[in-house]
């Protein structure tokens, strides 16, 4: 459709050349024959824009070259305007689908919720927005190069044959060309509006996605694993980017991301078997013709999901209802792995995938629904602390009367043990731990 449009524009521009055919325009475009024949009947307004047009057919005096000029001028003002909206609309969709538009959010809202839990009790709007279009830019950019290097093998797949470059609808160079400008906006992004170890995050995870995943996937099927980790990064590039650094606390949302990618691959892998086949790709399930072995690597890293929820409640980044959510969550996608594991059936490997889609958002909304602020850290602290002063002080004061006396009439500031139970999120739950300031 675009390429009828652009040979439609050169006739255009060829016609506006010789004043002769001026006519050749007027009679093939639908918007002047459109508004030439409601000239007939409309209102005043109509019936002068359109008479300019009448004009250029029916007049062949000298004096009507003038206006047979300007309603060509206007014509072709339509026909120009028609055509920049849809060379915008032809790239746009060409960009959008090179980026993986929908993919890339996805990757976005990793980062900006790592940012999130990075962030310590007031989040930086400004700093996230940038972050979030920072990596939207990269993973275009990432994204796209995976593309270029990858248009004979997508050619021959049913899931991708008809993207932009094996469809034809875009060059190569052009492509390279939104890759880079992407790439290096974003990464500029990143590193002027958030900091360097963000940038620099970024950019490796581009290096990382687009020079050693994509090459591998056609050599060794441990491309997965490789894969896991480009989808990891972004997590942890938003909270470098909140926080100026990586800690262990950061580890949380990118381990997550890790082990969730495995069985969402390997479904997807395993349901595509024979498009992989085809277009040339080493995956996991293409030596696995049982599909055990793949429903058995699946099944492993959703129990690896099992503890990240008691791991976040005791490291002090959510409440104890994160470790309730989350554990219930990670045995629902078990569960489904067990039944791939346990069948392997083409709908057992759906569900497992389906599973996946539902664990990635609503585990990121717990993690931020019931993330624990920095001030709320530091209550929590405050209380751990006057709680184990008090055991200590009770210890050392049993069997003398005198103190229990005190103890008895109020002790001071001291308070009883249940009301630590009361100001723990969760009195079922273990005290959390936390290193000292
Ligand atoms: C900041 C930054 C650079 C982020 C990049 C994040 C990113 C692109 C994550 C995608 C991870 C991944 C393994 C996708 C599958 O690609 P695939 O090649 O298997 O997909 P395909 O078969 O659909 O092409």
């Amino acid at each position: 459709m675009w390429r009828n449009t652009v040979g439609f524009s050169s006739k255009l521009l060829a016609a506006s050349k010789s004043s002769s055919s001026l006519r050749l325009p007027l009679l093939h475009h639908g918007a002047v024959t459109r508004s030439t024949s409601t000239a007939a009947g409309s209102g005043p307004e109509s019936t002068e824009a359109a008479g300019s047009v009448k004009l250029g057919f029916s007049s062949g005096s000298p004096g009507s070259s003038a206006v047979d000029l300007s309603s060509f001028a206007a014509a072709a003002s339509v026909l120009k305007s028609r055509d920049v909206v849809d060379f915008a609309k032809h790239y746009g969709r060409c960009y959008w689908e090179l980026s993986k538009a929908r993919l890339s959010m996805l990757v976005v809202a990793t980062s900006g919720a790592g940012y999130v839990l990075g962030s310590g009790s007031a989040i930086d709007y400004m700093g996230l927005c940038c972050t979030c279009a920072g990596t939207m830019m990269v993973a275009a950019s990432a994204n796209t190069l995976n593309q270029v290097f990858e248009v004979k093998n997508d050619a021959k797949m049913n899931r991708t044959k008809r993207r932009p470059l094996p469809s034809g609808r875009i060059s190569i160079p052009h492509a390279v060309t939104w890759a880079a400008s992407s790439g290096i906006v974003g990464t500029a992004l990143l590193a002027s509006k958030a900091n360097m170890l963000a940038a620099g995050l970024g950019a490796s995870n581009l290096v990382l996605y687009a020079f050693v995943y994509t090459p591998l996937k056609q050599i060794h099927p441990i491309n997965t694993w490789v894969g896991a980790i480009v989808g990891a990064i972004p997590p942890l590039l938003g909270w470098a980017a909140a926080s100026g650094q990586v800690s262990l606390n950061g580890l949380l949302l990118p381990a997550a991301l890790y082990f969730w990618q495995i069985p969402h691959f390997m479904a997807l892998a395993y349901l595509c078997r024979k498009d992989y086949a085809d277009g040339g790709f080493k995956m996991f399930s293409l030596a696995d013709a049982s599909g055990q072995r793949t429903a058995a690597v699946a099944l492993r890293n959703c129990l690896y999901l099992l503890p990240l929820g008691y791991l976040a409640y005791d490291w002090g980044l959510t409440s104890g209802w994160f470790c309730l959510e989350s554990t219930l969550l990670a045995l629902a996608i078990s569960c489904t792995a067990v039944s791939f594991y346990l069948n392997r059936t083409t709908k057992d490997a759906r569900r497992m995938f389906h599973a996946s889609l539902l664990y990635l958002p609503v585990f990121m909304s717990g993690l931020l629904v019931h993330r624990v602020t920095e001030s709320e850290q530091q209550m929590t602290i405050e209380n751990s602390i006057k709680i184990v002063e008090m055991s200590s002080s009770l210890e050392s004061t049993e069997g003398s009367q005198e103190n229990r006396k005190k103890q008895s009439v109020g002790g001071g500031q001291r308070r009883p043990p249940v009301s630590y139970a009361s100001v723990a999120p969760f009195p079922f739950l273990p005290a959390p731990s936390y290193a000292t300031p």
